[in-house]
């Protein structure tokens, strides 16, 4: 019988987004399952594939065959598979690429996959898989021969744990190993003496012939290193290099010992009701807003504790720069060794190990970013997603998905529900909530009736008057100065954004400008370089003007680093850490800074966006916002929103513990509502009246936005495309759809590319998916070698 693959092919075009069928030779026949990834012969070349169906009819005369299986057991379930056809359709991506997005990195790198013999387990492998493997410990995956009976052992033996699978990267040097002891299978005789007997039975009674790191015998079963060297020299153990699980988190220890806290009134409430939820084979989405230091993660803690009570799964997503050890911990005292973390910061092959525990079904708990919103778990009972209006749960890129989004279709499918936990909700789940869609539960006071902190703002335009050109106001000052000479701690932030530098001729106005991008050159102190933020693009510092050759060259804006410097002349005795881009680049760094400044190293935290979030540092009683404006009068509906939100989780940091906080806001427009219902804690006030402009303007949770962009070398091409997709979308969407466009985007220019967008503004359009579909699909084809032709973002959060 004649078996064929339908396998999606990995070509992103239009023309391709379709399964293709291939001929699966016998020897694959019998190990090939759905979810598993092919090489497959495709023109010219051998691309990859995923299998999405399994056939015994094609209808094509001429079919090739699948050349080799990539994978032993498959890598996308069934749930997963499904997922990414659904992605592929509502985001208007291929569905090879929303394939390739819920597999880990290591998988997609060129890294060379091996397969290894658990040793205790070895004398019970069939012969053939045996003799494959002769006296190696492990052999590269490419070399098992097309056999179908050791292929399909080699599948169960996986499948049963006697082989692992493992991807060796180019960065060998992150590849952590350690000496490791096993009982050897022919051990007859007693050890001599009573300490060596009682050792080697310890050894065997709790690891059988399991190896085991001797580290962990060390500090698990408190055995000496002596008697355990003894045992080995005698032949009673015997010694190995393992490779470990290359965690950098653990340092986050924790063994899952920690009890419950007791809750509190308001905690309990909430968790009764969540707890009915998950008790309730049904999917459903809840909205947690408690205000900053109300508990809400030890809420979490123990709605997951009840799901795993139930045998199920639970996933915690994260933003990326809350993801910090200190987070990390708090999960693994509870859970111990029964969470997977998934952090971008991770290497690859970290990665991977982290993923292969979730796929194993070794953990329960997956806590990561954006993308572990896809742990391949079978049995999921919650997700969470903390900070849930952070705007990096959207993917920039392709697949343009939103975490949340993806979070609800698994909700659904595996009946369970999700729960979005915010202080400061984003705008569309709140009004999704008010109306009912989503259950509202809510944490109004912070533990133990700590009062939140008070905050004052301070108009600039007046210090500016009374002759105060530094970037501090005299309050500021004042708090910062009594702050370090008490010895208690405080948090400084600036956005990056309005804080850019660029360099300006104070004499004619001139601007350097990225000679590809439409946009201002960013000055880079260390290198003295004028460097491009979108292309790279780099220049040596004028000292005289390129247009006017004055010498009257400034650099404008503020950069950290030099908040720093001034701050340091105006309070010398204090000690400053600065977190920016710049100071966290390098691994750990990050960690390092936060850690040295929870240790009182520093009475000052400097930084932009990472020091907004998370933070809960005790001593923290003074938290300050130079410019609250940068972020006011960016050209974007959610300006307003980005404000009232990070004003009020940097002034969460303040005053969590038994020392009162207080908070300084600078501004130069104090008067705006979303400073004022900022200043006064006031979430539902700031929602009512932010509600109405949205209303008033036609923006979400009204109306929802699709942004369209065309991008090419010349302008009239860019705009020609521009012009033909309004005149479309004209006349296939309904009377009440906004068409606004074409018009140059924000950013005119990138890369030497022209842009141009249109924008649709809808409320009820049943089409529309399929007309955007059409329109990628009509431009991949016209101009199919050059994929960034045009971008589709439906519920884009980035307008430029
Ligand atoms: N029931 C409780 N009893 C005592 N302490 C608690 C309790 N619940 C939480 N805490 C402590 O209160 C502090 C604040 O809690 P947590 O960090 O969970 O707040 P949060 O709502 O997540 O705040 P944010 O949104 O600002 O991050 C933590 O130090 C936590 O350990
Ligand atoms: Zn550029
Ligand atoms: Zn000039």
């Amino acid at each position: 019988m004649n078996v064929y693959a339908k396998i999606i092919v990995d070509v992103p075009s239009g023309g391709t987004d379709h399964p293709f069928d291939y001929h699966l030779p016998d020897a694959l026949a019998q190990t090939a399952s759905i979810g598993m990834r092919a090489l497959v012969p495709f023109g010219q070349r051998k691309l990859t594939g995923f299998i999405v169906d399994i056939v015994s009819e094609t209808n094509l005369e001429k079919v090739k065959s699948v050349a080799e299986l990539l994978d032993i057991t498959p890598v996308l379930n069934e749930e997963l598979l499904a997922l990414g056809a659904w992605m592929s359709k509502e985001t208007i991506c291929f569905q090879i690429t929303a394939f390739q997005a819920m597999i880990p990195a290591a998988m997609r790198a060129k890294a060379v996959k091996k397969i290894a013999v658990v040793e205790s387990e070895r004398s019970d492998l069939p012969m053939n898989i045996q003799a494959f493997f002769g006296q190696a410990g492990e052999r590269s995956w490419a070399d098992v021969p097309g056999d179908a009976r050791l292929l399909r052992d080699i599948r169960s033996a996986v499948e049963q744990r006697q082989i692992t699978e493992r991807y060796e990267l180019k960065d060998r040097a992150k590849h952590r190993t350690a000496k490791a002891v096993t009982v050897p299978s022919d051990v007859e005789e007693k050890p001599a003496t009573k300490k060596q007997h009682e050792t080697f039975a310890l050894i065997s009674d709790h690891y059988g012939k399991t190896e085991v790191a001797i580290q962990t015998l060390i500090h698990q079963l408190s055995l000496s290193r002596a008697v355990i060297n003894t045992l080995v020299k005698n032949g009673f153990l015997q010694e190995k290099e393992i490779v470990i699980d290359r965690n950098p988190y653990t340092s986050a220890e924790g063994d899952g010992s920690e009890e419950k806290a007791t809750l509190t009134v308001g905690q309990s409430r909430v968790l009764a009701q969540l707890e009915e939820t998950i008790d309730q084979p049904q999917g459903s989405t809840m909205l947690l807003h408690g205000v900053t230091g109300s508990g809400k993660t030890e809420i979490y803690l123990q709605a997951i504790d009840r799901v795993l009570k139930q045998g199920k799964e639970a996933i915690v997503l994260v933003p990326e720069i809350s993801l910090t050890p200190q987070m990390v911990e708090r999960f693994k005292r509870r859970f111990g060794a029964n969470v997977a973390v998934l952090h971008s910061a991770l290497s690859v092959g970290e990665r991977f190990d982290e993923w292969k525990k979730i796929q194993e079904q070794r953990v329960q708990v997956a806590v990561g970013a954006r993308s572990a919103v896809f742990a391949p778990f079978t049995n999921l009972g919650l997700v969470v997603i903390d900070e849930e209006h952070e705007s990096t749960y959207k993917q920039e890129e392709h697949p343009r998905y939103h975490a949340r989004e993806i979070a609800i279709w698994r909700s659904e499918r595996h009946c369970c529900p999700v729960l979005l936990g915010s202080a400061t909700p984003s705008m569309e789940s709140y009004a999704r909530a008010a109306k009912g869609v989503y259950h509202l539960l809510s944490l109004p006071d912070r533990i133990n009736q700590q009062p939140l902190p008070a905050i004052e703002t301070v108009d600039m335009r007046a210090e500016m008057r009374e002759g105060n050109r530094s970037v501090f106001s005299t309050t500021l000052l004042d708090k910062l100065r009594d702050r370090t000479e008490k010895g208690e701690q405080a948090v400084l932030f600036l956005n990056r954004r309005g804080f850019s530098t660029f360099v300006m001729c104070r004499n004619c106005g001139y601007v350097g400008m990225c000679p590809h991008c439409e946009i201002s050159l960013t000055f880079h102190r260390r290198d003295s370089q004028l460097k491009c933020h979108y292309c790279g693009h780099e220049e040596r510092v004028y000292e005289r003007c390129p247009s006017c050759e004055s010498t009257h060259i400034r650099f404008f804006g503020t950069g950290t680093q030099r908040v720093e410097e001034e701050l340091q002349q105006l309070l010398p005795e204090a000690r400053i850490i600065r977190m920016d881009n710049d100071t966290t680049k390098r691994k750990g760094a990050h960690e390092r800074l936060l850690k040295q400044f929870g240790n009182g190293d520093a009475e000052i935290l400097l930084g932009t966006q990472m020091i907004a979030k998370g933070l809960d540092f005790p001593n923290i009683t003074l938290a300050g916002v130079l410019a609250a404006d940068t972020l006011l009068h960016l050209p974007d509906f959610r300006a307003q929103e980005r404000t009232f939100q990070l004003l009020t989780q940097v002034s969460g940091r303040a005053g969590r513990a038994e020392k009162a906080g207080e908070v300084i806001i600078q501004s130069y427009t104090p008067e705006h509502y979303a400073i004022q219902h900022a200043q006064t804690h006031d979430y539902l006030s700031f929602f009512k009246k932010e509600l109405g402009q949205r209303k008033q303007a036609g923006y979400p949770p009204y109306y929802f936005l699709t942004l369209i962009t065309f991008a090419h070398a010349t302008y009239a091409t860019a705009m020609k495309a521009g012009t033909h997709a309004a005149k479309l979308l004209r006349a296939r969407l309904g009377d009440d759809a906004v068409i606004l466009g074409p018009t140059p985007s924000p950013i005119a220019r990138i890369k030497d590319r022209y842009r141009c967008q249109c924008m649709i503004k809808y409320r009820d359009e049943p089409e529309i998916t399929d007309v955007l579909h059409e329109l990628f699909s009509y431009y991949q084809k016209e101009l199919q070698q050059d994929q960034r032709f045009i971008t589709i973002d439906r519920d884009p959060n980035m307008f430029m």
